[in-house]
């Protein structure tokens, strides 16, 4: 069952629309749930999930190692820096000089790498650690327990196929600490300044938790923006650009951005569930079936696909370059012909 949103009254105005956010509840039956995160994800490709497995002390934590970080002066923050691309990172979401009024500690999951980053980024490194670790730990479970959800409901007979990639140890899986310091109207003569930029996320999977300020938005196909009400005590799950392929184009990746607020601080924490570099996406077998019903894409490895991501523009549309047509003057270079 998908239960409105008691927060789902908004009030439209211009390109944006009032939708309720479909939300799924972790707690129902087995049987019920995969039907309603295939058909929230075929729909919207973003829904919220409550009664999820992640104690509140977990998510507590974190907030407070971030907003600590985000109260440092520039001059130390900076020294987690350059996010090349892990580390802090501020203003410019991208390489390719996208805009966006943001700062961010971007994170690879494996703890190895978390000890290594946490070393410029707190004072007491090893309690940052343990703390962003935990986290990963319970949030990847999220995920994995979202995925299986999703095979089921495609009837894909291997039950572990999504989950598998993403527990993989080489998992290429990131954690992002976003902060959208309020806007300086004064500044910005502006009042919807965006924070981060229109995009899909690249992975398979991202989970998503923020405070309690608003600012998310998700784009519906016909392009409206519909406000996402904030919501600290629960997950928001959006569908990836590689979810889209491995499922044949049957879930589409949201298209979201994030405003940044004029009186208070936002702060946002994304999961983003990805396979290891070498791993070669194809959509899953159930769901091709030639010549009938044809592989939409073309295969390629995660490595490929985030080289294409980071070789463009945040907006841009990633997933032509792979399409699997027909008419060669449509098809774009291979990946290795892309130039960073
Ligand atoms: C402009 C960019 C930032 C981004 C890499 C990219 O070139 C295009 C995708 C962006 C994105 C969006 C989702 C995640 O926040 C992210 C970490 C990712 O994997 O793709 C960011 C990238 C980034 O900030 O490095
Ligand atoms: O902060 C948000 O609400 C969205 C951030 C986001 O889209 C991202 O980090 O990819
Ligand atoms: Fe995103």
């Amino acid at each position: 069952m998908v239960v409105p949103s008691p927060n789902s009254i908004m009030k439209s105005c211009k390109k944006t629309k009032a939708m309720e956010i479909p939300t799924i509840d972790l707690s129902m039956e087995r049987s019920e749930l995969w039907e309603v995160i295939v058909k929230a994800c075929e729909e919207y490709g973003f829904f919220k999930v409550v009664n999820h497995s992640v104690p509140k002390e977990v998510i507590s934590r974190l907030e407070e190692e971030g907003t600590k970080f985000f109260a440092k002066p520039t001059q130390e923050k900076s020294q987690a820096g350059p996010a090349t691309p892990f580390g802090y990172g501020f203003t410019n979401i991208g390489p390719n000089g996208d805009v966006g009024d943001l700062e961010y500690l971007l994170l690879q999951v494996n703890p190895l790498c978390v000890s290594n980053t946490s070393k410029t980024i707190s004072n007491d490194s090893t309690k940052f650690s343990c703390v962003v670790n935990d986290y990963i730990e319970a949030i990847k479970e999220v995920a994995c327990e979202i995925v299986d959800l999703v095979v089921e409901g495609l009837g894909v007979p291997d039950k572990f196929a999504l989950s598998r990639i993403i527990r993989d140890a080489h998992s290429d899986s990131v954690l992002r600490i976003n902060h959208y310091p309020p806007l300086n109207l004064k500044l910005k003569g502006n009042k919807n300044s965006i924070g981060f930029g229109a995009h899909s996320d690249p992975q398979i999977l991202t989970i998503m938790w923020s405070n309690n300020v608003g600012g998310l938005q998700i784009s519906t196909s016909e392009g409206l923006w519909i406000p996402v009400p904030p919501d600290p005590n629960h997950f928001f799950v959006m569908v990836g650009d590689l979810l889209q392929v491995l499922t044949n184009g049957r879930f589409i990746s949201v298209r979201h951005r994030a405003l940044t607020n004029t009186m208070k601080a936002r702060m946002s924490i994304m999961y983003f569930a990805a396979p290891p570099p070498n791993w070669w996406i194809t959509p899953l077998p159930k769901m091709v079936s030639p010549p009938q019903i044809p592989s939409l894409y073309r295969p390629f490895t995660w490595a490929q696909y985030k080289q294409a991501a980071y070789s463009l523009r945040l907006g841009d549309s990633r997933l032509d370059l792979f399409k699997a047509q027909k008419d060669t003057h449509l098809v774009a270079a291979s990946p290795s012909h892309i130039q960073c």
